[in-house]
């Protein structure tokens, strides 16, 4: 059974409650629910973990190493800044992709750079919480290739 760890990074424990017009209604609980309820359905096993603290979710990406076989990552602004973030995802060997709610690509152009993108399996980024089960799915299938 393939072990998942599904990341997010700072304020996204404040989604669904601010900024619905850019971020939806969902907060980041109905999205943890739809996610492990998409687990059962892939016969996968998942952990689901939010921090708003780089080293903790570098912590997390770390501990990854040996002990997942996958990681989708929405680190959130840290996407757009963290060499730290890259070079954890770079160390751990664990195949990571990244994933937004929004089309960074079509927003401000800071949003436009992405750390993870250069150490990522890929990106899924503008379709909101559907996004991460995308993401399970493409992570699964390439476990399975
Ligand atoms: O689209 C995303 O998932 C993203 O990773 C998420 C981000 C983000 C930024 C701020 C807040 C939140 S969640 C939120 C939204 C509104 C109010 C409070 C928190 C997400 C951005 O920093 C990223 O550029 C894009």
């Amino acid at each position: 059974m393939h072990s998942l760890l599904i990341l997010n990074g700072p304020n996204l424990n404040l989604l669904g409650l601010r900024q619905p017009e850019v971020y939806g209604r969902t907060t980041i609980a109905d999205v943890e629910a739809m996610c492990r309820a998409h687990a059962e359905t892939l016969g996968v096993s998942l952990d689901f973990a939010q921090s708003n603290h780089e080293g903790a979710l570098i912590d997390a990406i770390h501990a990854a190493r040996g002990t997942k076989d996958g990681i989708i990552l929405n680190a959130g602004a840290y996407t757009h800044t963290s060499v730290a973030l890259m070079d954890a995802i770079s160390s751990a060997e664990v195949p990571t992709i990244e994933l937004h709610l929004s089309n960074v690509h079509a927003r401000e152009e800071f949003r436009h750079v992405s750390y993870i993108a250069k150490v990522a399996l890929g990106v899924i980024c503008g379709f909101g919480p559907r996004g991460y089960t995308l993401a399970m799915d493409a992570l699964v299938s390439h476990l399975d290739r």
